[in-house]
């Protein structure tokens, strides 16, 4: 036994889970406990994640057996709908792991933590039920919190992202022959991450997403307009004082590009564009929509609730190019 920390990760052939396995490898106090997939029961983990040197299996345990595998945390990183029944099995059993959903079951769930740490870790108050918020809802609320206080009338949110979005149930979204040359517009009033960021923000947002043919990585550009006038120095400065501590936020000055936030654990945040009369500002967002959009965020909450550091195992190469 290694003696550290141990999680199970239910639903880890996923593309988040895939990311989280990686992640909990280069931890230094975290171990996997179970990784269950019902497609690669009986595989060792070694074959499909060559940082994994140890012999763990990934199993397909029946739901009720679960709360008996005994992690100290349990990542449920199941398709939407489906996290209930796990959570469920686990209160029936009595057992108590600290649980982090990334499924959007219980992100408007008073009773769980909403994990987006910069914005909520003072309200961390060791609750074991921790929701991560969605991806595009995490660019979206990072993007514009800083001018929270100065909004006149909703906000919009053009989106766009890479089709593992998706997941990897088929479907047009994460079709790359119906994906190539194209940008496929959906849930374009009423998505679950406009619900969520206006709900956290206590703002209207109004958010059209996009999925586009590359494979990781979104993009969200926001409109914003002001009931006072800015000017670009005095927006940027907000934006720089508001994450100056933020390992995992880089204020930039040019709007990033998707290309460049593939594989990193940080959102890119910049381009700042006002409009002539400086009521209007345009701030576009990057995010790898699988790390900082779900696995890395996991990452810091599951270190919040061990009360380890919160970047622990994150890589922060981004901070370091940064400073
Ligand atoms: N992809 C993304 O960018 C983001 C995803 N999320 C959320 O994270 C969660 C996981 O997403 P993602 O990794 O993309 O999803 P995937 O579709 O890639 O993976 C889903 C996982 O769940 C398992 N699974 C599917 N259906 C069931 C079922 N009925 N019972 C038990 N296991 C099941 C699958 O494994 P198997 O079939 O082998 O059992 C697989 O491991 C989702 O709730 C998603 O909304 C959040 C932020 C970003
Ligand atoms: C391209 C694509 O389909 N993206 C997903 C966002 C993934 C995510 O963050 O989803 P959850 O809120 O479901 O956790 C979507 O729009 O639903």
């Amino acid at each position: 036994m290694s003696g550290k920390a141990t999680i199970g990760i239910v639903g880890a052939r996923g593309h988040v889970g895939t990311e989280l396995i990686k992640l909990i490898c280069g931890h230094p106090q975290f171990d996997l406990a179970y990784v269950s997939s019902r497609e690669r029961a009986g595989h060792r983990v070694a074959e499909f994640e060559p940082a994994y040197l140890g012999e763990l299996r990934y199993s397909a345990p029946a739901l009720e057996d679960i709360p008996a595998l005994g992690a100290d945390a349990v990542v449920l990183a199941l398709p939407n709908g489906k996290a209930a029944a796990y959570v469920a099995a686990f209160d029936f059993a009595d057992v108590d792991p600290v649980i982090v959903d990334l499924s959007a079951d219980f992100r408007f769930d008073p009773q769980w933590y909403y994990g987006l740490p910069e914005l909520t870790r003072a309200k961390h108050a060791g609750q074991r039920r921790i929701s991560n918020p969605g991806c595009y809802a995490t660019a979206m609320q990072l993007a514009v919190a800083p001018m929270r206080e100065f909004l006149d009338g909703p906000v919009q949110c053009f989106g766009v992202s890479g089709y593992s979005g998706a997941g990897t149930t088929p479907s047009d979204k994460n079709d790359p022959g119906k994906l190539l040359d194209n940008l496929m517009p959906y849930a374009l009033t009423g998505h679950v991450h406009e619900r969520e960021v206006s709900a956290r923000l206590r703002h209207p947002i109004e958010f059209m997403p996009h999925v586009a043919p590359h494979f990781r990585g979104l993009t969200i550009t926001a409109n914003l307009h002001l009931r006072t006038a800015f000017d670009r120095d005095a927006v940027r400065a907000r934006y720089r004082e508001a994450y100056a501590s933020e390992p995992l936020v880089r204020v930039v000055d040019d709007a990033p590009w998707v290309s460049g936030i593939a594989g990193r654990h940080h959102v890119d945040i910049g381009g700042f564009t006002l409009s002539e009369d400086g009521h209007r500002l345009v701030v576009v967002a990057t995010e790898d929509n699988l790390l900082k959009g779900a696995a890395t965020q996991a990452m810091q909450n599951l270190n919040l609730a061990f009360g380890f550091d919160e970047f622990a195992g994150i890589p922060l190469d981004a901070h370091a190019e940064a400073a």
